[in-house]
C-alpha cells in the first residue's frame, strides 16, 4: 500500500476495531484528535494478522502505529499472560531511542484502570498489566539485574537494545523467561537493524522467537530494496507494505521577468515543512561557516534549539571545547555520543530537552548519529550536518530531528568541493536540498563574477575574495589550544578520527579523502602542527604554518596529568640515552669484527705466498736434478750452471727472510718490496 499524503489520516474513531476506552483516553490526553497518515494505515493491519513492513518520513508517529496495536493485541488475549510469560518484543538500535519508546508505553499503562481486590487482604493498586521492561546498557542495572527485575515484577513487553535483548533471551534469563506466547516483535528504524552492525544478533534474538507471531519493520528509510532482502531473513509471511510519502508544490519559473509559469507537485521522502539548504565552502571555512548559520538563523527563524552533527564523537568532544570560545556568551552547549558513559547521555540528552532555550541564550547539542535517528524533541528549531553522515541514510534521519509532527524546521549541510555532488545523490532519493550563498562576513559581499569555464555556458559563478575571518578564527581557535595541552591532544585525535570516519564515507565517489583539502580541514580544526599521518604525506602545504610552540614546555593544565608527562618525558629520555649507548657499543663491535676480519686476510695471503714459494723451490730442486744428471763428465756448460746457482742462492734469501718475517724481524711490506721482481 503506498499512501502520498500530506493529509492527517482521520478520526480514531473511524478505525474499523474500536479501541479500548483507556487507550483513547490516553491519546487525547496527548492532544492527539486525529490519526496521522502512517496510523490509520498501519493500525488496522497490525491490530489483525498481518505483518507489516511500513516506510514514513521522520516525525510521522510511527510509534504509535505500533505502540497502539501491541496493547490492543496484548489487552484482547483470551487468557492473560502468566508471570514469566513474553507477549512482545520491540528492538531498537539505540539506548536513547529505547528509553523513548519504553516511556509512550508506561505513559499508556500507567494509565489502566487498576482492577478491583477480589479479596480484602490483596493490593488494590494491582495493575492488570505489568509495566514494560527496558533492557538497555546502563551503570545502575546489569544483565543479572534485568532478569531478576523480571522475576520479580513479570513484564508482558519488553523494550531494549539488540546485544542486552540477545543476553536476556538467550543468557542470563534463557530458563527463566518463556517466549512461547509471544505475540509481536517490532523492529523499529529496521533498516539499521538490519544492517551489518546489528544483524548476527538480531539474526540469533528472532530465531529464538516463536514463528506464529506478527511482525512489523518500521523506518523512514526502509526502501523496497531493504524490505525485500530482509523478508525472508525476518520471518514475514505476506507482509503489507505500507509506504507514506509526502507531496510538495513546486513553481516552475520561467515566464517572462522570471515569473512562475506554472505549479507542479513533487514526492519527496522528508516532512512537507522541512527545508533542507547546503552552502558550498572551502574546508577552511566550515566553522566559520556554522557559526554564522547559527546567527543567521537566530535572526531569521528565531531559533533557540539546534542540533549540530559531526563525524565522530572525538570531533563532538573536541569542538564542543572550541565552540564555547567562539559562539555568543549566553549560549549553552550540549555533547552527546557513543562513547560517552551511559548515565552521561541520558543526562545530557535531558539537560537539552530541559535547557530554558531562547533567541537570546539559545541552547545547541552537539551529536554524532546516535542521536540522529528516531529521537522525539519537538522543539528543535534547526539542524546543521557540519560533516555530512557516511550513512547517506542518516542524511533523512539527522534533518527529521526537526519539522516534526506537522510543525516547520530548518536543516543545513555544509559542503566542501567536489562534495557538491551529493545534492544530486540526495535529489535522486527524492531529498531536495536548495543552495544557500555563501555567508559572508558582515559588511563583506559575495560578488558574482563570471568564471572562464562558465563565460562559455553564460552562467555566472561567485568567485570570492578570502574570507577573512577564517585566519582570525584559526589565531582565536589556536590560542584556546595553547592554554591546555590536553586540548591539543583532543585536537589531534578528533582530527585524525575525521581523516578515518572520511575515508569509510559508504558514498566513497564523492567523498574522496585524496579530494579532500586536508591542510584546509586542519585549519578550520585551528591545528598547531599537522600530525603525522599517510594521507598528508603528499599533500601541498600550501600557506600552512604551524604555531610557535614550545612543546616541552607546553603543558597541561591538569596537575596529575602534567606530573605524569614529565615522569613520561624524563623515561623516555632514559630510554633514548640506553638506546643511544646500544647503538655505539654495537658500532665498536663491529668494527673490532671487521678488525679481525682484515687480519685473517693478510694470514691467508702469506701463507699462500710461502706455498708458491715452496712450489717453485721444489720444482727447482726437480730441474736441478735433471740437470745434473745431464751434465757431461767434466763441466762444459759453467754458464748455465752459474745461472742456476744464482737463482738458488735468491731462493734461499727469501726462504731466511721469510722465517724472520714469521718471528716478526721483518715487516710484509720490507718482504714484498724485497722480492718484487722475483718473477
Ligand atoms: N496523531 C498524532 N497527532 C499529532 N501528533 C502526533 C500523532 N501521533 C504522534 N504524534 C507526535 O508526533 C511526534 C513524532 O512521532 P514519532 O516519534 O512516533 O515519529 P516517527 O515517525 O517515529 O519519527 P522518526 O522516524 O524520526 O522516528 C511525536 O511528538 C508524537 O507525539
Amino acid at each position: 500500500m503506498a499512501l502520498t499524503t500530506n493529509a492527517f489520516g482521520g478520526s480514531w474513531s473511524t478505525l474499523p476495531t474500536s479501541l479500548t476506552p483507556w487507550i483513547l483516553d490516553v491519546i487525547q490526553s496527548m492532544g492527539h484528535t486525529q490519526m496521522t497518515p502512517v496510523q490509520a494505515s498501519t493500525i488496522p493491519l497490525f491490530m489483525q494478522h498481518k505483518d507489516v513492513v511500513v516506510e514514513a518520513v521522520t516525525g510521522s508517529g510511527k510509534t504509535l502505529a505500533f505502540v497502539i496495536p501491541i496493547l490492543e493485541r496484548l489487552i484482547r488475549r483470551e487468557r492473560k499472560l502468566r508471570k514469566h510469560e513474553l507477549g512482545a518484543l520491540i528492538i531498537s538500535p539505540t539506548r536513547e531511542l529505547a528509553t523513548q519508546i519504553h516511556s509512550v508505553f508506561s505513559l499508556f499503562l500507567s494509565a489502566q484502570p487498576r482492577t478491583e481486590p477480589a479479596e480484602l487482604d490483596s493490593d488494590p493498586l494491582d495493575p492488570e498489566y505489568p509495566d514494560p521492561l527496558l533492557l538497555i546498557s546502563s551503570t545502575k542495572s546489569s544483565p543479572a539485574q534485568d532478569v531478576q527485575r523480571f522475576t520479580s515484577t513479570g513484564a508482558d513487553i519488553i523494550i531494549g537494545t539488540p546485544g542486552r535483548v540477545e543476553e536476556f533471551l538467550l543468557g542470563k534469563g534463557k530458563t527463566i523467561v518463556n517466549v512461547k506466547e509471544l505475540e509481536v516483535l517490532v523492529l523499529d528504524e529496521a533498516d539499521r537493524l538490519l544492517d551489518l552492525g546489528f544483524q548476527a544478533a538480531v539474526t540469533r534474538i528472532i530465531t529464538h522467537l516463536p514463528k506464529q507471531r506478527r511482525t512489523g519493520l518500521f523506518s523512514a528509510t526502509m526502501t523496497d530494496a531493504d524490505a525485500l532482502s530482509e523478508l525472508v531473513r525476518v520471518g514475514l509471511r505476506n507482509p503489507a507494505r505500507i509506504v507514506v510519502k509526502v507531496q510538495a508544490k513546486k513553481l516552475k519559473f520561467g515566464g517572462a521577468a522570471g515569473t512562475a509559469v506554472r505549479e507542479t507537485v513533487e514526492e519527496r521522502r522528508i516532512p512537507a515543512n522541512l527545508k533542507i539548504h547546503y552552502v558550498v565552502c572551502h574546508a577552511s571555512e566550515k566553522l566559520v561557516q556554522l557559526t554564522r548559520i547559527i546567527s543567521s538563523e537566530i535572526t531569521e527563524h528565531s531559533s533557540s534549539r539546534f542540533i549540530v552533527y559531526f563525524a565522530t564523537g572525538a570531533c563532538v568532544d573536541y569542538f564542543y571545547r572550541i565552540l564555547q570560545d567562539l559562539l555568543p556568551p549566553r549560549t549553552s552547549l550540549f555533547s552527546l555520543h557513543g562513547n560517552l558513559p551511559p548515565s552521561a547521555r541520558t543526562r545530557t540528552l535531558a539537560a537539552f530537552s530541559d535547557a530554558p532555550a531562547t533567541v537570546a541564550s539559545p541552547a545547541i547539542l552537539l551529536a554524532t548519529d546516535v542521536a540522529a535517528r528516531g529521537l522525539d524533541l519537538p522543539s528543535v528549531n534547526t539542524i546543521i550536518q557540519f560533516d555530512p553522515p557516511s550513512d547517506p541514510k542518516a542524511f533523512s534521519h539527522r534533518c527529521g530531528r526537526t519539522a516534526r509532527a506537522g510543525r516547520s524546521g530548518q536543516a543545513w549541510v555544509l559542503l566542501v568541493g567536489r562534495e557538491k555532488s551529493y545534492i544530486e545523490f540526495l535529489a535522486i532519493r527524492k531529498i531536495p536540498v536548495s543552495e544557500r550563498p555563501y555567508f559572508a562576513a558582515a559588511g563583506d559581499q559575495v560578488m558574482l563574477v563570471p568564471s572562464a569555464r562558465d563565460e562559455l555556458e553564460g552562467e555566472e559563478e561567485p568567485v570570492r575574495p578570502d574570507d577573512p575571518e577564517v585566519s582570525v578564527f584559526l589565531d582565536r581557535i589556536r590560542k584556546t589550544v595553547l592554554t591546555d595541552r590536553a586540548i591539543h591532544d583532543q585536537a589531534m585525535t578528533a582530527f585524525v578520527s575525521f581523516v578515518r570516519a572520511y575515508s569509510k564515507h559508504e558514498a566513497s565517489y564523492i567523498f574522496r579523502v585524496k579530494d579532500l583539502d586536508l591542510i584546509g580541514v586542519a585549519k578550520s580544526f585551528g591545528l598547531l602542527r599537522l600530525p603525522h599521518m599517510p594521507e598528508l604525506r603528499d599533500m601541498p602545504r600550501g600557506n600552512w604554518e604551524e604555531a610557535a610552540v614550545e612543546w616541552n614546555a607546553f603543558a597541561y593544565t591538569d596537575k596529575a596529568q602534567e606530573a605524569k608527562r614529565l615522569v613520561a618525558g624524563k623515561a623516555a629520555a632514559t630510554v633514548l640515552d640506553a638506546e643511544r649507548e646500544k647503538r655505539r657499543a654495537a658500532r665498536a663491535e663491529k668494527q673490532k669484527a671487521n678488525g679481525a676480519w682484515s687480519d685473517k686476510v693478510v694470514k691467508k695471503e702469506e701463507k699462500e705466498k710461502r706455498k708458491d714459494w715452496k712450489d717453485r723451490k721444489r720444482k727447482w730442486l726437480k730441474t736441478q736434478t735433471q740437470v745434473e744428471a745431464a751434465k757431461p763428465e767434466h763441466g762444459e756448460h759453467g754458464d748455465e750452471v752459474g745461472d742456476d746457482h744464482d737463482d738458488w742462492e735468491e731462493l734461499a734469501r727469501e726462504e731466511r727472510m721469510a722465517k724472520k718475517m714469521r718471528k716478526g724481524d721483518f715487516s710484509q711490506k720490507a718482504f714484498d718490496a724485497e722480492f718484487a721482481n722475483f718473477d
